[in-house]
C-alpha cells in the first residue's frame, strides 16, 4: 500500500478525493489537511459533508492537520485540493520535499516541466516528471486540468484522428465547480450567469497542452485553436458543452469513432470501462441522468450532427477534479515512477 493525504480535505473536491480514496486498493489514506479553521479536530467533527454518497466512517476520526511540508513529507503521494493562491508555493514545497504532488488546482498546470495528464489521453506526458527529478528531488507534480477542459479532452480523444484547425465551445457548469463558498443561491437559482472568471482563458489554452507532442523533453502545442464562451447554470453536478469542430467528417463514421474508442492504458482501479459513452438518444446526455455513469468516471457524447456539432457531458468533481487526480496517481504508479 502507498501513503497518501489529501490537501483542503473539507472542501468540494476535497470531500470527492476522501470519497475515492477510503477504500482504495492500492493507496492507503493517512494525512487529511485542511485551514487553520479545521486543524487539530477529528475529520467527523470538523467536515459538513455533503455528497451524495455516505460519510466513510473508516476516516472519521483522522485529526485534520494544518496545511503545510512537515505535515505530509513521509506520504508517498498526496493530493491537492487547495485554493490556487495556496497551493502555489506549498506544492513547490511538497514537491521538493521528495513528495509526489497530484493537483486539481491551476497553479502549476502550465509550467513546462508539469505534466498537464487526462491519462487516457496523453499518458506519456507522464515523461516531465524525469525533466523535473533531473533537479535532484524525487518528488514531483503532475496537474490535471480544468473540470471543463478535461470533459472537452475526453469527449475529442475519438475525433482527434478525423482533424480538425478550430474548436468552438459553451459550457453550461454546475455549481458544485465554484466550491461550497462559491456562489449564492440567490444568485444562481432560477437564473444563468454568463460568466466564470479565467475559465475561458483555461480552455482556449489548456487542450494545446494535453493534445501537444511531448518528445522526450517539452511539449509542443496541439495546432488547433479552441474558442470558448463559459455559463453557471443551476445544476449540483455535471459540466454540459456544446462543441462545434471544423472537420467535414462524416457524422457515422465519427458515431462510429466513438463507439469503438478505446484509450491506450488499461488496469487501473479508476478507469472506467467507458472512458467516452456515445448515445443516441435525441435528449442526451443530461447531466442528471448521466453524471454517475462509470463511477462518475465516464464522459457521456451525444446529438452528433453534421458541421460537426455534439453535446458532451462529465462529472466535474469527479471525472473533472478529484476522480481525475486519482487516475492520474494510479498511472504513475502503474509506470513505476512511485
Ligand atoms: N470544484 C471543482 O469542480 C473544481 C475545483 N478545482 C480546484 O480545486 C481546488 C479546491 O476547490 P474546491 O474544493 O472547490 O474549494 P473549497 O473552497 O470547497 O475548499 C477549499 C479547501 O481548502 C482549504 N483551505 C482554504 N483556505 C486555506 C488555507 N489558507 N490554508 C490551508 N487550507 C485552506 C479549506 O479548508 P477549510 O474547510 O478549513 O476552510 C478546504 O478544505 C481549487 O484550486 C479549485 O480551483 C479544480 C477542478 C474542479
Ligand atoms: N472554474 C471551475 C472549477 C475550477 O476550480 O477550475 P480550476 O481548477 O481551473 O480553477 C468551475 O467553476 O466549474
Amino acid at each position: 500500500m502507498i501513503n497518501v493525504g489529501v490537501l483542503g480535505a473539507t472542501g468540494a473536491v476535497g470531500q470527492r478525493f476522501v470519497q475515492l480514496l477510503a477504500n482504495h486498493p492500492w493507496f492507503r489514506l493517512t494525512t487529511l489537511t485542511a485551514s487553520e479553521r479545521s486543524a487539530g479536530k477529528r475529520y467527523q467533527d470538523v467536515v459538513n459533508w455533503r455528497l451524495d454518497v455516505p460519510f466513510p466512517e473508516e476516516v472519521g476520526s483522522l485529526v485534520v492537520e494544518p496545511t503545510n511540508v512537515s505535515a505530509v513529507s513521509d506520504l508517498d503521494i498526496v493530493f491537492s485540493a487547495l485554493p490556487a493562491d495556496i497551493a502555489t508555493t506549498l506544492e513547490t514545497d511538497i514537491a521538493a520535499a521528495g513528495v509526489g504532488v497530484c493537483s486539481n488546482a491551476s497553479s502549476h498546470r502550465m509550467d513546462s516541466d508539469v505534466p498537464l495528464v487526462v491519462p487516457e489521453v496523453n499518458p506519456d506526458h507522464l515523461g516531465l516528471i524525469d525533466v523535473q527529478r533531473d533537479r535532484g528531488t524525487d518528488g514531483f507534480i503532475v496537474a490535471n486540468p480544468n473540470c471543463s477542459t478535461i470533459v472537452l479532452c475526453l469527449s475529442l480523444a475519438p475525433l482527434m484522428p478525423f482533424g480538425f484547425s478550430h474548436l468552438t465551445v459553451a459550457t453550461m457548469q454546475a455549481i458544485s465547480g465554484a466550491g461550497f463558498q462559491g456562489i449564492p443561491a440567490m444568485e444562481i437559482y432560477d437564473n444563468v450567469v454568463p460568466y466564470i472568471g479565467s475559465e475561458e482563458e483555461k480552455m482556449e489554452r489548456e487542450p494545446l497542452k494535453i493534445m501537444g507532442s511531448f518528445d522526450g523533453s517539452e511539449i509542443r502545442d496541439a495546432p488547433f485553436k479552441v474558442s470558448a464562451s463559459c455559463h453557471r447554470v443551476p445544476v449540483i453536478d455535471g459540466h454540459t458543452m456544446a462543441v462545434w469542430a471544423d472537420t467535414p467528417a462524416p457524422v457515422a463514421e465519427v458515431i462510429e469513432a466513438y463507439r469503438t474508442y478505446a484509450p491506450p492504458i488499461s488496469g487501473l482501479p479508476h478507469l472506467p470501462a467507458e472512458s467516452v459513452h456515445y448515445t443516441d438518444e435525441s435528449t442526451r446526455p443530461q447531466p442528471r441522468l448521466d453524471r454517475n455513469r462509470g463511477g462518475g468516471m465516464t464522459v457521456s457524447v451525444g446529438r452528433m450532427r453534421e458541421g460537426l456539432r455534439y453535446v458532451a457531458m462529465g462529472h466535474n468533481t469527479i471525472r473533472g477534479a478529484a476522480g481525475a487526480s486519482v487516475l492520474n496517481a494510479e498511472l504513475i504508479v502503474s509506470k513505476k515512477y512511485v
